[in-house]
Parts: structure tokens; C-alpha cells; sequence
């Protein structure tokens, strides 16, 4: 405590008088303690406000900066203000978003009030540690159907880059599905309209080497202060972190660090964020505040479009190449895993044919894709089916064929019924055999039980979803 008598004999300092005097000696000794790049990242930027009645006032760019500095650099700023003849109790921020600079120094006026934008879009973002973005994946060259329009238009949304409506924008599908191209989307779109906007892609697994290199080299400070400093941040499939505390952590408090500046998020995973294993409750739940959208696997209609598309650009580059009625329709049909084997088929198919210099009829399309086709034509076992349901509800193999009736086996097989029924080809008796000799009457009852239940039970629908997805690839 200090006393009314020594609290009297403090100076009022009007805070024009400061930045030479008092505080500018304070931070020439503050460079010195705490070291050049915390300097940087945390003490020049404050700006003293006024320093009266014992208490220092500052201002911050941002609620995270002043609990930051608050938390780590009060005591040596109050000692060195205490050295050159200002002590004072407490420190004080106050978030002033036209006064403030970024901890890097760049301007955090709103957008319109900016400096015109520079001169090349990408390099408001040169210091940032992002991957590179594929230039083919635009929203142009992004093939919109049925299983993925609610994405697109999420994704669309963000890119125009106004007020943050939801956040996260969470976006989750199977592999290949196309969420890596929607956000390499945003972040092409965004860079056009908002040069001025820092915006950050990377993948989780870069996120997590960089906060390990920054943890190696002593340069923690500098990291937090990079990741606070964007305006988007897109991290890309970020079930990769799961099990990994630190990384976990530091992702969290990144997270909220933007959510509280009001900074759009982006992120993208192979699963619902409920849905990933050994990641901390507190992200899921962080998650699954904003937007969660799902990516379906395709449908015919859509893969038919991106073949279109894609034999349109191979038409461009092959000229004098002829492609048959019907081929196009055949690889919709018959490729139905991925994208990415969609379009892996239609290269070699276009290179194969511009090698021999023939047509691409229906039968060098069999010749040359036999591998593909034949993997594509993998059907689902019972006993695959059997096995993923048992390890998604966390019960055993012998237990979910066994005899056992406790609710908490029984409902998973009768999951795994529905299911035998739905994705393979097996009859009623066939499955019953499978399901250790159970007579077909029960399979029926366990099929028609998860039917009703669906109806009104979301949570199993949304189960169900996710476990055909992960049979079907
Ligand atoms: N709707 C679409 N229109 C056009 N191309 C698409 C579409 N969906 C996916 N693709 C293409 O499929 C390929 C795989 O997509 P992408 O890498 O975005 O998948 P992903 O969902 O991120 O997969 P992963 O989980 O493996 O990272 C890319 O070449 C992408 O351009």
C-alpha cells in the first residue's frame, strides 16, 4: 500500500509532456531488460495516455496485448517508471483502435481509414509464415453441387471479407473433398479485395513446427505476437494436433486472442470437431462456436461437373485429342471415392491418349484406368462395417457380435445391422450369420429400430453420417 502523503507527492503528468521525458527514459532502460524482440512485439507499442494519481494509462491495440503485457512486463515498467521518478501502483490499458499499432507496427485503423493498399496484394503478409497458396484453387475453378453448397457459400461469405458474422467458419469432409481448395479460395479472393488484410493459411502441422521452432529458439514472444497480429487465420486440417498438449494450448490461446479481436477464422478438419479424438474439450467446444459445415461426398451431378470442367482445361492443352460421348458420365459412375481420384484419372487418361495418339473411347478408358476403376469397385464388408462401429462407440468386437443385451452394445449393433443392410449386398439371414448366428427376424428388428430412431434422434443420424463417410472413403 502507499500512502496518501507519498500518493500526494506524485507528479500529474500530462501525457503530451511523457514520451519525452519520463516514459521515453522508461523504455529506453525497458529495451535493454527485456530484450529486443519482446521490445518490439510488446513495449513499443504502448502508448502512454496519462500517468496520474499512481496509475499509468496505456493504450493497446487489443484486450490480448494489454492482459499480455499486464501479465509479464507490469513489474518492470512500473520499476523503471518508479526509477525515473513516476512510481506508480497500477498499470492500466485501454483498447484505442485508431491510436494503436500492431505489434509488428502496422496501422490497426479500420479498413477504410487505411493507407491505400500496397502495391503487390501479398505483401502485407510477407512476414508471415504461411504455406503458399495453390494458384488453381479459386472460387472460378471450384465446382459447386448439392454436397457442397452450403460450404462454398460460407466460404464465399468470408471471402467478402465484411463483418465477421460467424466465427469460426469451421468446414469438415472426408478426403479429397475439396475443403484445401475452398480456403486457398478465400485466401485468393480476400488478398484481391483487401490487399491491406494479413491474411495467414497454414496447415496445422505447420502451426504446431513453427510454435516448436519458436519454443526452441527462445522466441515465444515473437510467435504470439506474429499469430495476433493477422486478420484471418486459416489453419487446415487440424485434427493433426490432437494429442499434441503444448501445440493444443498455444492453439487455444491463439484462437481466443483473435476471436476477442474480432478476427475471422477459418478452419478445416476430416471430421466434425465433436468427432476428433484426444482434442482438448474446451477447442471442441471453441469449435463448434462459429459455423460448422460439412462437405458431403460427392453425388454423381457434381462429379460429372468437375470432370466437365477439367476436361475443358485438358481440351486446351491436348487440342487435337477427341474425347468420345459417354466417357465422362462412365468415371462419374464408376470413380465415386474422391476428387482427387477423379481428377488423377482424367490426367492420366488425356496423357495416355496423347502418348498413343488415339481417341478417348470408353474402351482405352478401361484399358488405361483398370487399377482405378477395379480399387473403385471395392465394396464394404460386414466385418469392415463390424469393426468401425465397435471402435466409434468404444465397445469390443466380441461384444458387438456376442450375445450381450446391455443398451449400451445392443443400440451399436443394431447400428451395425442398419448398416450391413445399407452398404453391402448381403440378405437379412447372410448378415444374421455374420452377427453370430442370430436368426434374420432380429436382424429386421435391429434395420427397422435405427430406422425409427433417426428420425428423431439427430445425434445418430449425424453418427450414422459420419461412420457411411468413413466406410465408403
Ligand atoms: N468442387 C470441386 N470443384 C473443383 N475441384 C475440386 C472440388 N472439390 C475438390 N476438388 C479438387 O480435388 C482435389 C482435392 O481437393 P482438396 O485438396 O481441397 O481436398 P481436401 O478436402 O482438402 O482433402 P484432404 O483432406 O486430403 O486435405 C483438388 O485438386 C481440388 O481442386
Amino acid at each position: 500500500m502507499v500512502s496518501p502523503q507519498r500518493r500526494q507527492k506524485r507528479t500529474v503528468v500530462d501525457k503530451n509532456e511523457m514520451p519525452n521525458d519520463t516514459w521515453g527514459k522508461a523504455r529506453d532502460e525497458l529495451r535493454q531488460t527485456v530484450g529486443k524482440n519482446n521490445f518490439v512485439t510488446w513495449i513499443e507499442p504502448l502508448k502512454l495516455s496519462s500517468l496520474a494519481n499512481g496509475v499509468a494509462r496505456f493504450e493497446v491495440p487489443t484486450t490480448f496485448f494489454g492482459d499480455w503485457v499486464s501479465r509479464n512486463y507490469s513489474d518492470h515498467i512500473r520499476h523503471q517508471l518508479a526509477n525515473h521518478g513516476s512510481p506508480v501502483d497500477r498499470l492500466e490499458f485501454a483498447v484505442t483502435r485508431n491510436a494503436a499499432t500492431r505489434p509488428n507496427g502496422t496501422s490497426l485503423e479500420p479498413a477504410e481509414t487505411r493507407p491505400a493498399a500496397p502495391a503487390r496484394a501479398a505483401s502485407n503478409n510477407d512476414d508471415l509464415p504461411g504455406a503458399p497458396l495453390d494458384a488453381r484453387f479459386t472460387f472460378d475453378s471450384f465446382v459447386v453441387g448439392k454436397p457442397n453448397e452450403l460450404a462454398h457459400a460460407a466460404a464465399r461469405r468470408v471471402a467478402e471479407g465484411g463483418p465477421v458474422t460467424f466465427n469460426p467458419l469451421f468446414l469438415y469432409g472426408g478426403v479429397g473433398l475439396g475443403k484445401t481448395h475452398l480456403m486457398h479460395a478465400i485466401a485468393h479472393e480476400l488478398q484481391a479485395r483487401r490487399p491491406e488484410l494479413r491474411v495467414l493459411y497454414l496447415s496445422a502441422e505447420q502451426f504446431m513446427y513453427r510454435f516448436v521452432q519458436a519454443l526452441r529458439d527462445r522466441q515465444i514472444m515473437d510467435f504470439k505476437g506474429l499469430f495476433r497480429s493477422v486478420d484471418v487465420l486459416m489453419v487446415d486440417d487440424v485434427q493433426f494436433i490432437a494429442g499434441k498438449d503444448s501445440t493444443q494450448d498455444e492453439f487455444f490461446h491463439t484462437f481466443n486472442a483473435l476471436v476477442d479481436q474480432n478476427k475471422q477464422i477459418v478452419i478445416s478438419a476430416d471430421r466434425a470437431p465433436g468427432e476428433i479424438k484426444d482434442l482438448e474439450e474446451r477447442i471442441k467446444s471453441r469449435l463448434q462456436c462459429g459455423l460448422v459445415v460439412d462437405l458431403h461426398p460427392t453425388d454423381y451431378e457434381l462429379r460429372l461437373g468437375i470432370l466437365q470442367q477439367k476436361a475443358e482445361f485438358y481440351r486446351q492443352q491436348y487440342r487435337d485429342l477427341k474425347l468420345a460421348d459417354g466417357v465422362l458420365e462412365f468415371l462419374a459412375h464408376r470413380i465415386t471415392t474422391n476428387v482427387r481420384v477423379l481428377e488423377g484419372a482424367l490426367t492420366r487418361l488425356f496423357a495416355f491418349a496423347s502418348l498413343v495418339g488415339r481417341e478417348i473411347t470408353l474402351e482405352l478408358t478401361q484399358d488405361c484406368l483398370a487399377d482405378i476403376l477395379r480399387a473403385s469397385d471395392r465394396k464394404v464388408t460386414v466385418e469392415e462395417i463390424q469393426r468401425k462401429v465397435a471402435e466409434h462407440y468404444n465397445v469390443r468386437l466380441s461384444d458387438l457380435i456376442g450375445p450381450k443385451r446391455l443398451r449400451s452394445i445392443a443400440r451399436p449393433r443394431q447400428i451395425a445391422m442398419y448398416l450391413a443392410k445399407q452398404l453391402t449386398p448381403r440378405s437379412l439371414p447372410e448378415i444374421g450369420r455374420r452377427f453370430g448366428g442370430r436368426d434374420h427376424t432380429t436382424i429386421m428388428h435391429g434395420v427397422r429400430k435405427i430406422e425409427e430412431l433417426m428420425a428423431t434422434d439427430s445425434q445418430l443420424a449425424d453418427d450414422l453420417q459420419m461412420l457411411k463417410r468413413l466406410l465408403q472413403g
